[in-house]
């Protein structure tokens, strides 16, 4: 029976307070982890309606956490998760619940585990389907220094469909290395699960025959302990023989156990600790619930990965709604996707697993023949993008910035050097927030600028999205436009769409004292930040780039013959930016500019509000302004040759312990901390 969150208050808080780390939980009776099973899920919605962040999937473990924290002896024995998200549970009980409401703030606890903020967070997570890589490298390096452990990845169905697990697994299932792959099957990414493999563990799970011959001989050895462990370690006789080989994992040659329901506290803890006697590679095949235990959340798993703000009690979404804003800069993707499609029939959508996120699935209601969902798999998805458009399809293939990061090599080897016209459009480009470090698109623009043949754009409202987007439509080779996570600027945005001038930027405001390029959404603070200092008598030029490649050359010889002084603004990594090229092509060309670039600077930033992140960066609407007046304040001399060219003040980079990532705020991850024992 669902409890409803009223009926979860009357659960005083029994055993909650007293558990502040693993240690704390193993002094609780295997009967009560199912008590403190519930006060936990209570104690995260309660903190989640007013904290916002990844519901779903930290509900849907409770009880895996408690158990593999009852029977392991954390953080000596390494637990990995996968993408964590889901890990909300472990931080709570390894002593963060004080902390937790500080969760995804800044300065507070990371949204995902990182090896910075605990020594309990084995590896750090964000992206997805490295847990079982990292977990056997911990497992490795473990035997090699003669340290006996129990290492465990804990895995979801969705982070399964990446590659990199499989090549983890591989690679795992070939040595005999001491690791448990917990796989966290709940039939759910983000949205529904997709591909053969989903299918294929459904069939496992309900396959009568297999489960029950396993079952049966589960549960008849359990009497027999030795006589259970002398058949596990006969290993490939029993599969081969008693039970018919009929597993994807065990033909990966890992002892595949299960499925066992995740939601059963006691008897998880039960098969864990038999697990720990069984060497080698081994899969725990665990069925649980996205949201499990909280009525919305189950019945609505898609939402509620990420709900928001939301009123426990009735569990009311709130604030979600945007009546009368700007349109989100996804929303605008899709819809306007769809026009273009409706118009091109060579034109289809792709996705990796993010059809909700960035709104693809606006098109995949009307034309679901012409959408594709290929699962957490973003190289697959650009390669298979490659394939479409070498065929005369135009595929759009939407993928967040961050995680095109994954495909790197897809978009060089199979799109560029083969010119094919693929349009890569690249959502949650720039600083996202809480997401976070892991998930800040701002790698994008310096990591594409070096490839040949790409076509590089970046908007700065969702008109000029439209007009990209329907631009990219007849171009020929490939096409990248990235944009950011959130609302645009615009509610007029429904306008005919034009075809834009390749590698053509535009002039928003003339000026004579200093020139301001801006490329995407900046441009917008770059506007007011201009107009600001028009009345303080700086005269300013701001132009909106528009595309990082081609640059507008026209535009820079103008600037190059007329500017001493020019700032450059990008949502983006300085180092090999759009800035670094605009100083190379003046450079170039011998103009005497000195050049400002404003954006990120050579760090990871953690996470936080966006407008707190950028105002760390120093390129937030204010922070244009003070590079504007010390540029228009500024007398120009050079130690050389009459031209100083640096990057922004670093004093304005975001120099707090919180923006730094994880080792410079005194905690030291364990790798570091056992080479600083060892040199004693
Ligand atoms: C490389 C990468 N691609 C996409 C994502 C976005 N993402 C986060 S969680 C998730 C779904 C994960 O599904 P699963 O592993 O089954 O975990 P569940 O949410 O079901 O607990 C996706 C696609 C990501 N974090 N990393
Ligand atoms: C955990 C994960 O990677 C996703 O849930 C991601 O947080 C989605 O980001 P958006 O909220 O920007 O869609
Ligand atoms: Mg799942």
């Amino acid at each position: 029976m669902l409890l409803s969150f009223t009926a979860m208050q009357e659960t005083q808080y029994k055993y909650l307070d007293k558990v502040d780390s693993p240690d704390d939980l193993k002094r609780l009776r295997a009967g009560e982890l199912t008590q403190y099973c519930a006060e936990l899920r209570r104690f995260i919605i309660a903190q989640l309606s007013s904290n916002p962040g990844h519901l779903g999937s930290s509900l849907g473990v409770v009880e895996l956490t408690v158990a593999l924290h009852y029977v392991l002896n954390t953080p000596d024995d390494k637990l990995v998760w996968d993408v964590g998200h889901q890990a909300y549970a472990h931080k709570i009980i390894t002593g963060r619940r004080d902390r937790f409401c500080t969760n995804r703030k800044l300065g507070g606890l990371s949204g995902f585990p990182k090896m910075g903020e605990s020594l309990y967070d084995a590896f750090g997570a964000g992206h997805s389907s490295t847990s079982i890589s990292a977990a056997l490298g911990i497992a490795i390096a473990s035997a090699r220094r003669g340290e006996k452990r129990e290492v465990v990845a804990v895995i979801g169905d969705g982070a399964l469909t990446g590659g990199l697990a499989f090549e983890g697994l591989n690679n795992a299932g070939a040595s005999n290395a001491n690791l448990l792959v917990v796989l966290n099957d709940n039939r759910m990414s983000i949205d529904p699960n997709v591909g053969a493999l989903k299918e294929y563990l459904l069939n496992i799970t309900t396959s009568k025959r297999y489960n029950q011959a396993k079952h049966h001989t589960w549960t008849r050895l359990e009497r027999f302990p030795k006589l259970r462990r002398t058949i596990q370690k006969m290993g490939n006789a029993l599969k081969g023989g008693f039970l018919q080989q009929s597993n994807l994992f065990e033909s990966l040659n890992f002892r595949y156990f299960g499925p066992v329901d995740g939601h059963n506290v006691e008897q998880l803890t039960r098969v864990l600790k038999d697990l720990k006697e069984i060497p080698g590679p081994k899969l725990l095949h665990v069925l649980t619930v996205k949201g499990k235990g909280y009525q919305p959340a189950e019945e609505h798993q898609r939402t509620w990965h990420a709900p928001g703000l939301f009123n426990p009690e009735t569990g009311e979404r709130l604030g979600h709604t945007r009546n009368g804003a700007p349109p989100r800069y996804q929303d605008v993707f899709g819809e306007t996707l769809l026009e273009l499609a409706r118009r091109d029939e060579r034109i289809v959508g792709i996705t990796p697993a993010m059809p909700t996120g960035c709104s693809l699935s606006i098109m995949m209601e009307q034309m679901p023949e012409r959408c594709f969902d290929v699962g957490i798999a973003e190289g697959h998805a650009v390669t298979f993008s490659a394939g479409l458009a070498a065929q005369g399809l135009v595929p759009y293939c939407n993928i967040y910035s961050s995680f095109m990061q994954r495909a790197y090599d897809n978009v060089i080897h199979d799109v560029a050097l083969q010119g094919l016209h693929v349009v890569m459009c690249l959502d949650r480009a720039g600083l996202v927030g809480e997401d976070g470090a892991t998930h800040h698109g701002v790698f994008d623009l310096a990591a594409m600028l070096p490839v040949p043949g790409l076509t590089i754009a970046s908007p700065m409202d969702e008109v000029e999205l439209r007009n990209l987007m329907f631009t990219a439509a007849s171009g020929e080779g490939p096409f990248v436009i990235r944009y950011p996570r959130g609302n645009g600027v615009t509610r007029d945005w429904r306008r005919p769409m034009e075809t834009l001038p390749l590698g053509r930027g535009r002039i928003l405001r003339e000026g004579k004292d200093l020139a301001l390029l801006t490329i995407g959404p900046a441009g917008n603070d770059a506007a007011w930040a201009a107009e600001q200092a028009a009345g303080e008598g700086i005269s300013v030029l701001h132009a909106d780039l528009r595309f990082a490649k081609p640059l507008d050359e026209g535009l820079l010889h103008r600037i190059g013959r007329e500017f001493r002084r020019v700032i450059t603004v990008e949502d983006g990594v300085v180092n090999g930016g759009v800035g670094a090229a605009v100083l190379a092509f003046m450079n170039r060309h011998g103009y005497p500019c000195r050049i400002t670039m404003l954006g990120v600077e050579d760090r990871f930033v953690a996470h936080g509000t966006v407008a707190q992140l950028k105002e760390m960066c120093g390129y937030d609407a204010p922070g244009i302004l003070r590079a504007i007046r010390e540029a228009g304040a500024e007398r120009l001399t050079s130690p050389i040759d009459g031209r100083v060219t640096e990057q922004a003040d670093t004093a304005d980079g975001p120099d707090t312990d919180c923006a730094v990532y994880p080792f410079r705020n005194g905690i030291k991850s364990p790798g570091q901390e056992r080479n600083e024992t060892k040199q004693d």
